[in-house]
């Protein structure tokens, strides 16, 4: 019997091709993700910051992605990008935003209507004004996949539960925690014995803030959160029904991000003066958000008790309690880790994955 000889079947399509907006921190340790074997189906085929974009070469890997955008003249322009996905031939064409860029998450849901999945770190769209969450959910009526787990809790399983727990016919009626990592970095180290502002420059170095760190002090980052998980308990709030307590000086805030960045010891006259009156209440400093049953939104700066769940937190944990109609004697809490580049890159390749 002659042996036939079959060529191996060289399958170039890939099952996910994916283009990377931002490559921060975030994007960065995304990067670094995509060169393990748990993202062996996926095709990097395009990457973008700010300034630059570069189409990446068939066989290009994911690690030299900054390397290639380094060197790349091209400017700014979607176009070509997307260009490069429906170019792959792969089964899902995916749109990674890891930008905190307003004008990007404008347009999440003009791709998902046009078929192109997106996941995201990028909270600007579903936690910005009303009119914005509405257009998403409108566009996610054509089918594509909404990857949003990075956005709140840097990928805590808060959505998921929400989700799940909705499903069920179950209902969110209060919400309160610790919703940002940096502030609970911050507030879980400091006790007047270091500047604030120290402390808030190693937080910034660690990856633990926004890019503009006024963002995470003035409370919009943490409002953010709150608006996307009420959101999805079927609270429709608007963005100016939030009452935020900001945390940045009136001087401080209408100067550019390096002027903010070279003044940031005009930060902790008032941080040492209101921890100091904290501990002389025997409390602690927390950064809390609250909603309760009428849909009352706030987030500010609480002292709270030493037996308090928000006191006994550590490093950058996010706790988020929910009471709902059936988690109602106590409630359902999800505690863990809610910031930093690792854990925010995995949320975001684990939602690229269930694509
Ligand atoms: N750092 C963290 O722990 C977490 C961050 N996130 C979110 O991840 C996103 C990224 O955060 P980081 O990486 O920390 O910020 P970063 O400042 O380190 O990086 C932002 C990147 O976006 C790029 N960029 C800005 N506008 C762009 C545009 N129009 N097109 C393409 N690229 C653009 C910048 O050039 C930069 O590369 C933010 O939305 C943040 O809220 C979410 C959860 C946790
Ligand atoms: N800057 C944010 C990062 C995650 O969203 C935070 O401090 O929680």
């Amino acid at each position: 019997m002659s042996a036939v000889a079959f060529a191996p079947r060289v399958d170039t399509a890939p099952r996910s091709a994916l283009v990377l907006l931002g490559t921060g921190v975030v994007g960065r340790a995304l990067l670094t993700l995509l060169g393990t074997p748990a993202a062996a189906s996926l095709r990097l085929v395009g990457a973008a910051n700010s300034r630059r974009q570069h189409v990446l070469p068939d066989g290009a890997l994911p690690g030299d992605a900054v390397e290639h955008l380094a060197r790349s003249h091209e400017g700014r322009d979607n176009g070509p990008l997307l260009a490069a996905l429906d170019a792959a031939g792969a089964t899902h064409k995916i749109v990674v935003d890891a930008t905190a860029c307003t004008i990007e998450a404008g347009r999440h849901a003009d791709w998902l209507a046009a078929g192109y999945h997106v996941v995201t770190a990028n909270k600007a769209l579903a936690g910005g004004q009303l009119a914005g969450w509405r257009a998403l959910q409108k566009a996610l009526a054509h089918g594509a996949v909404y990857g949003d787990a990075a956005t709140v809790g840097a990928g805590l399983p808060v959505l998921s539960t929400l989700r799940r727990l909705r499903q069920c016919g179950d209902s969110l009626l209060t919400l309160e925690g610790v919703f940002s990592g940096s502030l609970s970095w911050l507030f879980n180290q400091y006790d007047g014995s270091r500047p604030f502002s120290a402390l808030l420059r190693d937080a910034r170095r660690l990856g633990f803030t926004e890019p503009d760190p006024r963002s995470d002090l003035s409370g919009e980052d943490v409002a953010r959160k709150l608006l996307i998980i009420a959101r999805h308990a079927g609270f429709a709030l608007g963005s100016d029904e939030v009452e935020v307590e900001s945390l940045v000086p009136e001087a401080l805030r209408g100067v550019d991000t390096q002027t903010f960045l070279d003044r940031l010891e005009e930060l902790d006259e008032p941080l040492r003066a209101r921890h100091a009156q904290a501990k002389a209440n025997g409390k602690r400093l927390r950064y809390l958000a609250r909603l309760n049953q009428r849909g009352r939104a706030r987030v500010g700066l609480v002292e709270v008790d030493a037996d308090h769940p928000a006191a006994r937190l550590s490093g950058t944990d996010n706790q988020f309690a929910l009471t709902t109609t059936r988690y109602h004697a106590t409630p359902l809490v999800i505690q863990g880790p809610g910031a930093g580049p690792e854990i925010t890159a995995q949320a975001l390749l684990g939602d690229i994955l269930a694509v």
